[in-house]
């Protein structure tokens, strides 16, 4: 069985990549990291380090690559596969669509097995944009001969992978934790699990649940953290404040999720806590400015802060933590992330009222704009 998965990145060899590994899958890597390809395809191996006491170092064998700018071998690698992966993130789905969208093509012309694409990447329907990106590449007949052939079903994915500064370039370092959860109802009957995933008839509650809760909880201590000069996660959830504001924003959302999925009220509050623990886990070094990275995807409508938010308001519910996160996302000026340096001066030419009107696809007069502006000017 060959999958073949898009980003070779942290999720892509720490997370995904080893599952499918260990569930029997000879894994091929697509990527346009030339180095990256070209260390995996001469090694077929890398290691994962497990990042807790006991430091469990994990052989992934019979690995390949190939190069993600070369349209043929992507199309050809698509044709041939049972399975498709990404970890790319979520701006980057367009951008493999149409080496998925010719593979399907020769697919087609080949007769080949019915595969499902699944996109493992921190948004709600990852799996149905990429299709969406991928269906607009097809002629109409190619559509309708393309959905008895290829199924996107939607998934969550959660392991926490910093970014990587070791000698090899290829080694990775992640947390034990990790879940990998599935939209079964989006699949083609009968078909092989990966073992390890949690395949669920219904994805909405999970992937909101970690979505408002690992996502939301991660980001506000990233701003809060760059905010108050820290450097890592690690050191930021030290600092009382910080705590304070992350376990404010995750009573909210928190209370929310309750209220719209019934969660048990304890089994939420002790999820929020292991949450926070693996956010202070000293075995690695996770940088604000990764976990921050990208504000305006992170303020964006559908994402952690502002749906939450905009659905505690319309239940009556206290939104004082994550509007304070809200206005900290707009003071995140990380110059080496084009999204922050976007993101500042769309604030230095029109405002930051707004800015934040165009990002978060609120309107000016919204409570939740009015809120974010007094904590933003303070
Ligand atoms: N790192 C983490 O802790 C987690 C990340 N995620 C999600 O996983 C996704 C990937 O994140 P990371 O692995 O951290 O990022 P990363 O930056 O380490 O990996 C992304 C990889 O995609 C490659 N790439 C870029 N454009 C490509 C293209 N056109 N074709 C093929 N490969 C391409 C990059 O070269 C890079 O190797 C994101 O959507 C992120 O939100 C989800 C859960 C945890
Ligand atoms: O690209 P994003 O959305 O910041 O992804 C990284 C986030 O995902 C996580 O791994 C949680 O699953 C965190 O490390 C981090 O907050």
């Amino acid at each position: 069985m060959k999958a073949l998965h898009f980003g070779a990145g942290n999720i892509g060899r720490g997370f995904i990549g080893l599952l499918l590994s260990q569930s029997g899958y000879e894994v091929v890597f697509s990527d346009v990291n030339e180095s990256l390809v070209q260390s995996l395809q001469k090694r077929g191996s890398y290691e994962v380090t497990i990042a807790d006491e006991s430091r469990e170092r994990i052989p992934v064998h019979g690995v390949d690559a190939i190069d993600g700018r070369n349209s043929t071998e992507v199309a050809e690698a698509v044709a041939t596969a049972d399975l498709i992966t990404t970890a790319v993130g979520v701006p980057i789905l367009k951008h493999i669509a149409p080496g998925i969208a010719a593979g399907i093509r020769l697919r087609m012309e080949r007769g080949g097995t019915p595969f499902h694409v699944i996109a493992c990447e921190n948004a709600i329907g990852a799996s149905t944009q990429l299709k969406e990106h991928v269906m607009s590449l097809l002629s109409a007949e190619e559509q309708e001969k393309a959905a008895l052939l290829v199924a996107f079903p939607d998934s969550a994915v959660d392991r926490i992978v910093p970014l990587q500064h070791h000698e090899d370039p290829l080694a990775v370092t992640v947390e034990r934790f990790y879940e990998w959860v599935i939209n079964r109802s989006q699949m083609f009957p009968d078909t092989k699990e990966i073992s390890g995933v949690h395949y669920v008839d219904d994805l909405i509650p999970y992937i909101e649940r970690k979505l408002f809760t690992v996502n939301t909880g991660h980001c506000s201590a990233a701003y809060a953290g760059y905010h108050k000069g820290y450097a890592t996660i690690q050191e930021a959830m030290k600092d009382e404040e910080v705590i304070g504001l992350v376990n404010g924003a995750l009573q909210e959302t928190g209370s929310m999720l309750i209220r719209v999925y019934g969660f048990d009220a304890s089994e939420h509050e002790a999820y929020i806590h292991k949450i926070m623990d693996r956010f202070r886990n000293p075995y690695l070094s996770d940088e604000v400015v990764r976990v921050g990275r990208s504000p305006i995807r992170k303020l964006s409508p559908d994402d952690r802060l502002i749906r939450p938010a905009v659905r505690i308001l319309e239940q009556g519910g206290s939104t004082e933590h994550l509007t304070k996160v809200m206005a900290l996302a707009l003071k995140f000026d990380y110059a080496e992330d084009p999204e922050a340096v976007e993101l500042q001066s769309l604030i230095a030419e029109q405002g930051a009222c707004e800015a934040f009107v165009k990002v978060s696809g609120l309107d000016a007069s919204h409570v939740l704009t009015q809120r974010v502006m007094v904590v933003y000017e303070q």
